[in-house]
């Protein structure tokens, strides 16, 4: 029952099917999406509105139907000049009059928009001849005195219908920072009182909401679209779930050509000839799969390259070979993003940063309301790079943890993963979830997660393990050592016999030269009992659980990543080995892995479209590691962990796993410091998604290296993650 003197936008209003028949003679929309129409009503009524749509939701809708609909022109404020190429040349094929204004708008176009102002502004031009949308960045609305001029030439004839800022969010985020044109905006209502103004985005936080009332100076107070009073501002927010996007975590092979292999096989199986969309890290990262795919898929992959380094010209052809379908994947950085609107992108293989990144990566999908897929390729070891990647001198980025938080959760529905993360995150609501069918915290029923088989993955009590690598780390820790990711899990792992030495802290003449011994067996008690994958999944695990932490240590063309005990390390490793074997003291930790022993795929039993590709990878077999580790079909040549509970999940973890792990004592020292290695790429991928040969690229300033088997040195343990070049967009 609606409150007396309170009007819903969602319901009928006089022109209503003059708007639903709009819709459906230009824009070929039959039913409205989400609020919508609610939008349009507000709008057709003259009122200022806020309006959060999930991206893909079909904002651009609510400005441009109601802009047909009125007299005079409504003006839209954009961040993007290829977001306003887009959306000018979608509404010129609809037989719409619009047209943009940015830095390169040729001095012809200019003569034209110019007349058409005027003629609009003296009442010479009919309405059918008036421009209904024109485009501009904030830049020229805020530079421009000819633009100025025609806004208030039209304003003063009644011609000035309404002011559209698209992707508002940056108002507070570009305004502060590199456009700060963003924040002239507030000129606007002072110039043009009565006209009225929507400011459109995908993920406005209350914050976001409040910037924007204070700087567009939108009338007060805000209310909700269905119940709303005579004055302020209309707010309108639809959930940012969308169903048709199936999301999956898929493991990343350790080798860059094995990936692309993978993502080859992906594509042909699921999406032949489909388009979609591959984001990479970084520029060369775009480069090299783009080339690799294409070579390897024997050029049935058509994919094309974008980022900020591709030229202006090239941008606009792979729009048109996109759109035309005569390129099918495009290989990008984040800087194909915003406004990028294909109907029809079946699917995204992701590398994100952060969960931002990825949901608003994602958005690119399946804007067509059809189902696809956003595929993240994950592989632990990411944490590294992801580290220093995203390092500002306090080791690993908040944004790394929840990523790497979210990509190990085996067991979580991503919808509800989504939902708490940017509740907490960016103080949205988390009713922005809630959708007709399920509410913000049910599950969605058809991620990875939700058709995941149970038996599918081991969920145990890793107290013991964990233990083991925090005393190790701790050891090296107090003998003046630093040990990366891989070093303290092949540390960890070696055999109890074996003697293993970690570097000590230090680089170049300053260096504490020397070595550490650390023998796991007499500082843990013997090696930790897991297959290697579940080791990095197991660090990464302490890691997001503060028992340790990522020291990011700059060289000047790299970054070092080393693992240190975090803050949380003594809870457990205070403990005596007997006290956490018995497990009754210690905090109880359980973690995932997936269920090796039995190989179940993810997909056996999942049904899905979405799941049933989970098994191109996870049947991928992760090859070995240079020189250093067994596969995992290599039998476990039997030390007997004797002292874990018999039956604990540990212990029957252990005896299902069937690997080895090498004998090879592992040595890291100060001597290889600064020598050139012999490496043939193992691990490449896992720093960088590059070709053109890992083995003859020259690495920056190596922390350790692969000795030459001519100087017979002994083998060591090397990550390429230890030394990173940081190129991304
Ligand atoms: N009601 C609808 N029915 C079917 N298709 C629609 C509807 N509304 C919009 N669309 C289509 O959905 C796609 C996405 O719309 P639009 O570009 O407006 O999204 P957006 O919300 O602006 O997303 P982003 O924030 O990512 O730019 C477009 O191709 C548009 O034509």
């Amino acid at each position: 029952m609606l409150e007396e003197g309170t009007i819903d936008y969602s319901g009928k209003f006089r022109w209503s099917d003059a708007l639903k028949a709009k819709s459906r003679e230009v824009f070929g929309i039959n039913e409205f999406r989400l609020c919508q129409e609610g939008v349009c009503n507000a709008n057709l009524a003259g009122r200022d509105i806020i309006c959060v749509m999930p991206t893909g939701g079909g904002k651009s809708l609510t400005y441009q139907l109601p802009a047909l609909l009125m007299p005079g022109c409504t003006v839209v404020v954009s961040p993007l000049i290829s977001l306003m190429k887009d959306q000018t040349a979608h509404l010129i094929r609809a037989g719409v009059n619009a047209v943009m204004l940015a830095r390169d708008t040729t001095s012809e176009d200019l003569a034209l928009i110019n007349l058409s102002m005027n003629a609009m502004a003296t009442g010479k031009c009919q309405l059918r001849e008036e421009i209904k949308l024109c485009y501009v960045t904030p830049e020229k609305l805020a530079q421009s005195g000819q633009f100025n001029a025609w806004l208030h030439k039209l304003n003063d004839a009644k011609k000035l219908a309404r002011l559209v800022i698209d992707e508002a969010h940056c108002v507070s985020e570009m305004g502060l920072n590199f456009r700060p044109d963003y924040l002239k905006l507030e000129a606007l209502r002072g110039e043009f009182p009565t006209v009225p103004v929507l400011a459109l985005s995908a993920t406005c936080t209350r914050n976001v909401i409040d910037k924007l009332m204070g700087v567009l100076k939108l009338r007060s107070p805000l209310q909700n679209g269905t119940k709303a009073g005579a004055e302020g501002t209309i707010y309108f927010s639809s959930p940012l779930y969308r169903k048709n996007l199936h999301y999956s975590i898929l493991p990343k092979p350790a080798r860059f050509d094995d990936t692309i292999k993978m993502i080859r096989e992906y594509i042909l199986t699921h999406h032949k000839n489909q388009s979609g969309i591959i984001y990479c890290l970084s520029q060369k990262d775009a480069e090299s799969v783009a080339a690799e795919l294409h070579a390897e898929s024997g050029q049935r992959i058509r994919t094309g390259v974008y980022h900020a380094n591709v030229s202006a010209t090239r941008k606009n052809q792979l729009h048109a070979q996109w759109q035309q379908g005569s390129v099918n994947v495009i290989c990008a950085t984040i800087a194909f993003g915003l406004g990028i609107d294909k109907a029809n992108v079946r699917f995204v293989i992701h590398h994100s940063k952060s969960i931002e990144n990825f949901y608003q990566e994602s958005g690119r999908a399946g804007r067509d309301g059809e189902d696809a897929e956003c595929v993240l390729l994950y592989r632990p070891q990411d944490a590294t790079r992801l580290s220093a990647l995203t390092e500002h001198g306090n080791g690993m980025s908040g944004a790394v943890y929840n990523m790497l938080e979210f990509a190990q959760d085996m067991q979580g529905c991503r919808k509800v993963l989504f939902a708490k993360y940017f509740s907490v995150a960016s103080q949205l609501s988390v009713d922005v979830w809630t959708t007709e069918e399920t509410g913000a915290l049910e599950r969605c029923r058809h991620c990875d997660n939700c058709k995941r088989a149970p038996e599918s993955i081991d969920c145990m009590d890793v107290r013991l393990p964990a233990w083991q690598l925090l005393k190790i780390a701790e050891a090296v820790e107090v003998h003046g050592g630093q040990v990366t990711m891989m070093q303290l899990a092949d540390i960890a792992r070696s055999r109890g016999h074996g003697k293993s030495i970690a570097r000590k802290r230090g680089r170049g003449r300053a260096a504490e030269r020397g070595t550490v011994t650390i023998d796991p067996k007499t500082i843990a008690g013997g090696p930790v009992k897991l297959h290697q994958d579940d080791t990095y999944l197991l660090l990464v695990f302490l890691l997001i659980n503060q028992y340790l932490k990522i020291e990011v240590k700059p060289n000047k063309h790299t970054q070092n990543v080393y693992i240190v005990p975090g803050q949380k390390a003594r809870d457990l490793s205070d403990l005596s080995r007997t006290d956490v074997v018995d497990g009754c003291m210690g905090p109880v930790m359980r973690c995932c892995f997936p269920n090796r022993s039995k190989r179940v795929s993810t997909t056996k039993n999942a049904g899905t479209q979405a799941s049933s590709k989970a098994s191109v990878s996870s049947k991928h077999k992760t090859p070995s590691r240079v020189g250093s580790e067994p596969s995992d079909d290599e039998l476990d040549d039997g030390e007997e962990v004797s002292d874990i509970g018999e039956g604990s999940d540990y212990s029957n973890y252990v005896q299902r796993q069937e690997h080895d792990q090498s004998d090879t004592p592992i040595v890291i020292d100060d001597d290889v410091e600064d020598k050139e290695e012999e490496y043939d790429g193992g691990d490449e991928w896992s720093y960088s998604m590059r070709t053109g040969g890992p083995s003859k690229r020259k690495r920056l300033q190596p922390y350790v290296e692969i000795p030459s088997p001519k100087k017979k040195r002994p083998k060591m343990a090397y990550d390429p993650d230890d030394v990173i070049s940081i190129a991304s967009d």
